[in-house]
């Protein structure tokens, strides 16, 4: 009795050892009677002085003991969100979507985006970047009491429309306690329709060209209560030129904090971005490897008339996975869709480029979201932010443009501590140059070899197919003009290399008969050594990727410094722009039966900048009973179309930001 008795003392517990049944003593009873009478009293006076507050007055109480904390934030020891001083709401709303666990990038920028400072992190993909930004936009309008009259107050750009719509509904997800406001407008719908409820939005999820839009086209439009500034592509949206042209011409206040984060390190974005306080912070920097430990990359050197045979294999032994095969051009992607689709190798395939309207983008992306095992051939489009769940295979059957567009499109599989495997094909003339990019970005890749007894060749079904299909044959015709253009404008010579490509033989294996013919290639070979490049200061293009995501930035370009142009010039428009973006993209000879085409489809690539719809009215409804409401996309069909030019040079841009003049001119 006497051990156990020190034991328990040891822990700090009383025991009672006057055995079972033995009377308690009544002193110690009331006491812990009073002791705990007088907690639940003070309880209550608490309660009752707090009902007397107007609830803002407590939230506020509440907000300055969180704020107290954020200087306490120490980084080393969080390991859950709820080590950080974060508002209840925020809090319930990670739990309910199940994020519990902070991951590294989120462990090292959240405090510092709580304590005011601009932060520009950078993390492998998958790593969680997007609630790394997230968190605090939640948090700054919290802490502010936003409420939906205040207008907007947090601004996040992403470069596609389907990372907007992405990030749109983690912010829905775990913002749904919250009583702000979020919109989505991203383009693909008519522009009255957003323009008419963007002022009641706090938190604006868009695309930069829509957005220019709006600043542009939406009278009532303004930001002057901006108060934060929000990507997780920020190289992407620096490349597009936006946040530069923000900060010293479009006014952009300079109170506003900004929270970026993206894949790399980047010496060269900080130089861009003017941050007031800035701190960055490097996840990976000494990491070994720049993609995650859990994907298994490997590479394979194929002939180019290979190429739909190894794929055509690849997905007959792969038909429970969940795959993503990457091309260089929407017409490719539009033909071997189709082709696949006859071939029937067993599998469900969908196609995501930037040619289909908006709703089909939209419903694309969703069913692959939902399918368990499916191949999904996309265009670049889909290479950054997108994080589809459980895709087991990243198939680059085209070259990337370099080593970053490599490990963007490969982190669409092992995402957040999954497993994953990319494949890389790559031509014998690609494959030196290639290679010792991705060892150079410390991106492990080891070659494989295929066995060729595993090899379907399918060359002869795709002959039959267009022998009876007019339309197929005149796709395959695209397709194979599209590819050799894609080579012929690559920026890196030394890996792309139009000459070494077997034409007929590439023909051949699309299943046409003869090689159609390609002027530009024709020019190119009689004079070898004049290259159809047009420098960028003369405002063209200049050779570039035939990546969606480089047309993007392109025509972006283009339109910008047309548009900037004007601007300073009063807004008048020029003559000789009226179709300037059209010659921006097309300067190179244009001859071709092709080259209608090839404009329209850069023009369709331009979309994402143009005036199109966005947000529903059927969604924000369903949304309407939540705290947290949002304005959505419109769920209709409308076919989306390239109404450029004209209307682009028409209205010059207000000052949306709201800065005194003064102000304005000092930075223009
Ligand atoms: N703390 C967390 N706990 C659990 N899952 C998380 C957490 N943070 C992020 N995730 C999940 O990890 C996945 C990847 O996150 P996210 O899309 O933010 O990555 P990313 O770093 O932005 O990638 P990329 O560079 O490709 O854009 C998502 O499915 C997300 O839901």
């Amino acid at each position: 009795a006497a051990a156990a008795a020190t034991a328990a003392a040891a822990m700090g517990k009383t025991t009672d050892f006057r055995g079972p049944g033995a009377r308690p003593d009544p002193v110690r009873s009331f006491n812990r009677w009073k002791k705990k009478h007088s907690h639940k009293q003070s309880q209550k006076k608490q309660l009752r002085k707090q009902l007397k507050k107007p609830e803002w007055q407590v939230e506020r109480e509440v907000i300055s003991r969180l704020m107290l904390n954020y200087g306490k934030i120490n980084v080393n020891e969080i390991t859950r969100f709820s080590d950080f001083p974060l508002s209840k709401k925020t809090l319930k709303g990670l739990q309910e979507a199940q994020y519990r666990l902070v991951t590294e990038i989120q462990k090292q920028t959240i405090g510092l985006a709580l304590q005011g400072k601009d932060v520009l992190g950078a993390a492998k993909t998958g790593s969680g970047k997007t609630l790394a930004f997230l968190v605090p936009v939640l948090e700054a309008l919290y802490r502010l009491q936003w409420t939906s009259t205040d207008g907007l107050g947090v601004l996040i750009i992403s470069p596609t429309r389907e990372l907007a719509y992405q990030t749109f509904e983690v912010l829905r997800k775990v913002g749904k306690n919250h009583d702000f406001s979020a919109g989505l407008i991203i383009g693909g719908k008519d522009l009255k329709h957003e323009a008419e409820r963007i002022n009641n939005i706090n938190i604006l999820v868009c695309t930069p060209g829509r957005l220019l839009q709006h600043m542009d086209e939406t009278i009532c439009f303004h930001a002057t209560n901006l108060q934060m500034l929000g990507s997780d592509e920020a190289d992407r949206i620096l490349d597009m030129a936006l946040l530069n042209t923000m900060n010293a011409i479009e006014n952009l206040p300079r109170n506003v904090q900004t929270c970026f984060s993206q894949q790399q390190k980047s010496v060269k974005d900080l130089a861009r971005l003017s941050l007031k306080n800035p701190e960055y912070v490097w996840v990976h920097e000494k990491a070994k490897y720049s993609t995650p430990a859990t994907l298994e990359q490997n590479y394979i050197v194929c002939q180019l008339q290979q190429k739909i045979s190894v794929l055509y294999s690849f997905l007959r032994s792969h038909l429970k996975k969940k795959s993503i095969v990457f091309f260089s051009s929407c017409k490719e992607v539009q033909y071997l869709f189709r082709v696949f689709c006859r071939l029937r190798p067993g599998i469900s395939i969908l196609a995501l480029h930037g040619r289909q309207q908006q709703m089909r983008r939209m419903e694309v992306y969703n069913e692959f979201v939902r399918k368990r095992a499916a191949v999904l051939f996309a265009t670049d489009i889909a290479a950054r932010g997108l994080d589809f769940p459980a895709v087991n295979w990243v198939l680059q059957f085209d070259c990337p443009e370099d080593a970053n567009t490599y490990i963007h499109r490969a982190g669409r599989t092992a995402r957040y501590k999954e497993d994953g495997e990319a494949l890389l094909i790559l031509l014998p003339s690609e494959e030196k140059g290639m290679v010792q990019q991705l060892l150079q970005r410390k991106v492990p890749v080891k070659e494989i070899k295929i066995n060729p007894e595993k090899l379907i060749d399918v060359q002869k079904k795709l002959e039959s197919f267009l022998a009876q299909d007019q339309d197929l044959k005149e796709r395959a015709q695209r397709c194979f003009v599209s590819y050799i253009r894609s080579v012929y404008l690559m920026k890196d010579k030394e890996i792309f290399d139009v000459s070494k490509l077997p034409i007929p033989e590439y023909a051949l294996s699309l299943g046409l008969a003869v090689a159609p013919r390609v002027r530009f290639l024709q020019k190119m070979q009689k004079q070898p050594n004049k290259e159809l490049i047009v420098s960028q200061d003369k405002k063209v293009s200049e050779p570039r990727a035939p990546s969606l995501s480089n047309d993007e930035v392109e025509e972006f370009r283009a339109y910008f410094s047309e548009k900037m142009s004007i601007l300073q010039k009063g807004g008048k428009r020029p003559e000789e722009t009226e179709d300037g973006l059209v010659n921006g993209i097309s300067d190179e000879e244009e001859e071709e039966k092709e080259s209608e085409e090839e404009v329209e489809e850069k023009l369709g690539k331009a979309k994402e900048y143009q005036p199109h719809s966005g947000p529903s009215t059927d969604e924000s409804q369903k949304h309407k009973e939540a705290p947290m409401q949002f304005l959505d996309r419109d769920d209709d069909n409308e076919e989306e179309e390239d109404e450029l030019g004209a209307d682009f040079f028409k209205v010059k841009r207000h000052n949306v930001f709201g800065l005194d003049l003064k102000e304005n001119k000092a930075l223009q």
